[in-house]
Formats: structure tokens, sequence, C-alpha cells
């Protein structure tokens, strides 16, 4: 993978005081245990400078986010491996959790975990193209975690979320929308963020308090019901990373992923 040039993630606030956080580790803003450290940074400044809204997007041409980095868990040291699974659920619950408003403009492929990012924001807007998003988990062998599944369920019908959980669908752009996996295409990223901006403005005239409080009260179950089971959730994530036949099919889905990559 290329040397990192800049920093991980920009966090710009626009002139209508909306923030911008924008992704950027190239080549596919895999989500490293450094690049969830930075994206759990900007939440907490978003929220203490109580930014009405946030728009979640990347630097990338082409891909929102390939997910969470595989390299973090192929061979790994243990104790990082446990730091980085509890900064992946830090950072869902405060993102999930935010009580400022929250839009996706996912300007480009979105597969498991940047699914899940995407999913954890109220809104998704997502760039016409060849892209695809979805939680891709069981394709690998993986069983995603519980509030990866409660997170699409809390976005779409839940006889869709399981039928896509357990053929590791991956949604068109089209297929998205029609499921309601994302609300909006567009026609590019600037398109994206006018989309997501125009979404936001609609709580204009919407009490803050009274908007942010429904929607936490709203979300509340799925977020108690990781903070009730962190440490055991954790403890599989590091089972499962001990497993050598879990090891066996990373291996070789980095092996498909260079090849292909190669070509
Ligand atoms: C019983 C209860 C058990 C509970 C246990 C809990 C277990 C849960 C565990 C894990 C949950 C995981 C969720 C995830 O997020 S796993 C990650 C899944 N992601 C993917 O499968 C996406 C893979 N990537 C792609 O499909 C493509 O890269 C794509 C995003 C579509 C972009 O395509 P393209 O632009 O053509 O880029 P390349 O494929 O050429 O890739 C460029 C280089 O980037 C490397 N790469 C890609 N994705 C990743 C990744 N996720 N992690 C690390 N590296 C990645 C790729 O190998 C290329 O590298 P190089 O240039 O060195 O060859």
């Amino acid at each position: 993978m290329a040397a990192q040039a800049g920093p991980l993630v920009d966090l710009s606030i626009d002139n209508d005081g909306i923030a911008i956080l924008t992704m950027n580790r190239p080549p596919v803003n895999s989500l490293n245990l450094e690049l969830l450290e930075e994206i759990g940074k900007s939440l907490d400044e978003v929220a203490k400078n109580k930014t009405k809204s946030m728009i979640l997007t990347s630097s990338s041409p082409s891909v929102f986010s390939a997910g969470l980095d595989i390299m973090e868990m192929y061979k790994p040291d243990l104790k990082r491996a446990e730091i980085f699974w509890t900064t992946l659920q830090d950072v869902w619950i405060k993102l999930f959790g935010s009580s400022y408003i929250t839009a996706a403009a996912i300007n480009g492929h979105a597969p498991a975990g940047g699914c899940l990012l995407s999913m954890s924001c109220e809104y998704r807007v997502m760039v016409e193209g060849k892209y695809t998003i979805g939680l891709n988990e069981t394709a690998l062998g993986i069983v995603a975690p519980t509030w990866f599944m409660d997170t699409m369920c809390h976005t779409i019908p839940i006889r869709q979320a399981e039928y896509a959980l357990t053929t590791a669908r991956m949604f068109t752009v089209d297929e998205a929308l029609q499921v309601g996996l994302i609300d909006e295409s567009a026609s590019d990223k600037a398109d994206a963020i006018d989309k997501c901006k125009k979404f936001i403005r609609k709580f204009d005239k919407i009490p803050s308090l009274a908007r942010a409080v429904t929607k936490q009260k709203i979300r509340e179950g799925p977020l108690v019901r990781l903070q009730k089971n962190r440490q055991q959730d954790t403890a599989e994530f590091l089972g499962f990373l001990k497993n050598p036949k879990i090891q066996q099919s990373l291996e070789m889905y980095i092996q498909s992923l260079k090849q292909k990559a190669a070509k």
C-alpha cells in the first residue's frame, strides 16, 4: 500500500456551519487503527463545537471506504487488535449515537465497514456509477457483529436485511435506492454533498433538542445492546482472529485482492 501523504482525515466547517469530515487514507480508505482514531477525534470535535451537522465523505475518486483494514486482522498483534476493535466500537457509538445531524456523501464503493459508517448516518446520498454498497462479511467466512446487523436492520426492512446479510449482497446504486439502503443518488460528489445539505436544511425549523432526543431514543436499542456487551463482543473478535481457519480464509482473501489489483 502507498505511503500515507497528508493527514488521515480532513475536518472543515463550511459557510453554513456544516462540518465536512473527509476520510483520506489512499488508496481505498481501509479502516486501520490510526484512521479510526482520527475519525473518532473528529467526531469528538464536531460534538464539542456544537456544530449542528456533519457530512461524512472520502477524498478518493472511487472508494468511500473499503471497510476494515484486513491487515489489522491477519496474523495480528493481539494487544493492537483489541485496541483496534474497541476503537471501532467507539467510532460507531459516537457516530450512530450522535446528537448532531449526520449524512453520508458516498462517492464510491462502500463494502462492509464502509457500508456500516454510512448506515450510521441519518441520510445517504450515493454517486451514480459502477459502485456497490453492502455488508459482505459472510462471503469472507465472517459473521458480521450484532451491531453491524442492528445498524442494517435500522436502515432497511428486516426481511431485506436478513437476505442481504446471509447472501453477502452487494447492492448497485439503483438497487440500494430501491431497498432504501441509500436515500438518493447523485451525479457526482459535489451533487451528493448538495443533496446532503438539502436534507440537513430540512431541520432548520425543527427545535434541535427535540430532534436530537428523538434520534437518540429511536437509536437507543442497538446502542445499549453494544454498551452492555462490549467486552463479550471484543472477546468474540479476538477469538475469531485466533482461529486458524479464519486466518487461512483471510490469507486467501488478501491474495485474491492483490491479484485483482495487479491485473
Ligand atoms: C459468532 C460471532 C463472531 C463475531 C466475530 C466478529 C468478526 C467480525 C470481523 C470482521 C468484520 C469485518 C468487516 C469488514 O469491513 S472486512 C473488510 C471487507 N472489505 C472488503 O471486502 C473490500 C475489499 N476491497 C475491495 O473490494 C476493493 O478494494 C474496492 C473497495 C471495491 C476498491 O476496488 P479498487 O479501487 O479496484 O481497489 P483495489 O481492489 O485494486 O485495491 C487497492 C489496494 O487496496 C487493498 N485493499 C482493498 N481493500 C482492502 C481492505 N479492506 N483492507 C486492506 N487492504 C485493502 C488491495 O489489496 C490493494 O492493495 P495493493 O495495491 O497493495 O495490491
